[in-house]
């Protein structure tokens, strides 16, 4: 393996972190991202939409587990597809994917540990930076626990924990909140805030409340498009009295997907 020098671990702030015109994604032989285009700076983006909506495959594409079928995607400053190198990408990237796959014998720390050395984190940083994800996710009692004896909703927070080891500048967190308790929920969304502060993050989710209240910024898809994209409170002002919801958002998002449906 090639020695890594420390410019190119240095953090590179870049303005549009995510850059997508006429995105096409394919799952299997479905375009599942048909035509996205999609800019977002630092912030914490919430991904809506409809199951089948294409939020997981959009995800896949921007954490470089699938080339683009077609359009132009750019990530933290490179261009994705063909034959490009995106090592640079990767290190900066963290992704937590609806199912991940580990090791159940490896502890909380050796999970984490694993992948800060998958980013070629540097050696001397790495239990530190271990630790501090373990904390941030609130499972320093747990550290030292085997991963095959979590958990559900404690499975998914070392995942956050290993998505957010190497202080990622784009975190993908694909339905992150699934089996979290709503005492951990609420800690969530003070988490994601945070990591808002100076990273770019998508939060797929199907909870809308998650995303009125922990989010920058709202992004509805819908049959692999952009439906919306806009502040939770232009999501709320989007609602109306007698759209399907318990909440102002959720009026929103209803009334979003009832117009599309009506104009199509
Ligand atoms: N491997 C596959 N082969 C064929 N079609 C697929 C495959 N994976 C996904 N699809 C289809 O692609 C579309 C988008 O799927 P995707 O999982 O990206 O949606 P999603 O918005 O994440 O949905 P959910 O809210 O249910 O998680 C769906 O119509 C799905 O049936």
């Amino acid at each position: 393996m090639r020695a890594v020098h420390a410019a190119e671990t240095a953090p590179t702030l870049h303005p549009w972190p995510v850059h997508a015109q006429e995105l096409r994604v394919r799952a299997g032989r479905h375009l599942a991202v048909d035509g996205l285009d999609l800019s977002l700076k630092a912030g914490v983006h919430g991904v809506l939409g409809p199951n089948g909506a294409g939020k997981t495959t959009l995800m896949r594409a921007l954490s470089t587990v699938v080339k683009p079928a077609g359009g132009a995607l750019t990530l933290l400053g490179a261009q994705v597809g063909g034959r490009a190198d995106l090592r640079a990408v990767r290190r900066q990237l963290g992704y937590l994917p609806q199912q991940f796959g580990f090791y159940p014998r490896f502890t909380v720390r050796d999970f984490v540990a694993y992948m800060a050395w998958l980013k070629e984190m540097p050696k001397a940083a790495t239990p530190d930076a271990v630790q501090r994800a373990i904390d941030r996710v609130g499972l320093a009692t747990k550290a030292d626990a085997k991963m095959k004896t979590l958990s559900g909703g404690m499975l998914r927070r070392a995942g956050i924990a290993q998505a957010i080891v190497n202080d990622p500048e784009l975190l993908l967190l694909d339905e992150p909140t699934v089996g979290l308790d709503p005492e951990q929920r609420l800690d969530f969304r003070d988490l994601l805030r945070d990591l808002g502060a100076d990273s770019c993050v998508l939060v797929s989710t199907h909870l809308v409340e998650d995303v009125a209240a922990a989010c920058t910024d709202v992004i509805l898809m819908n049959e692999g498009r952009l439906l919306f994209q806009g502040t939770p409170d232009d999501l709320i002002a989007c609602g109306e009295q007698g759209d399907a919801g318990d909440s102002p958002a959720e009026r929103g998002y209803s009334a979003l997907l009832r117009q599309h449906r009506s104009n199509g």
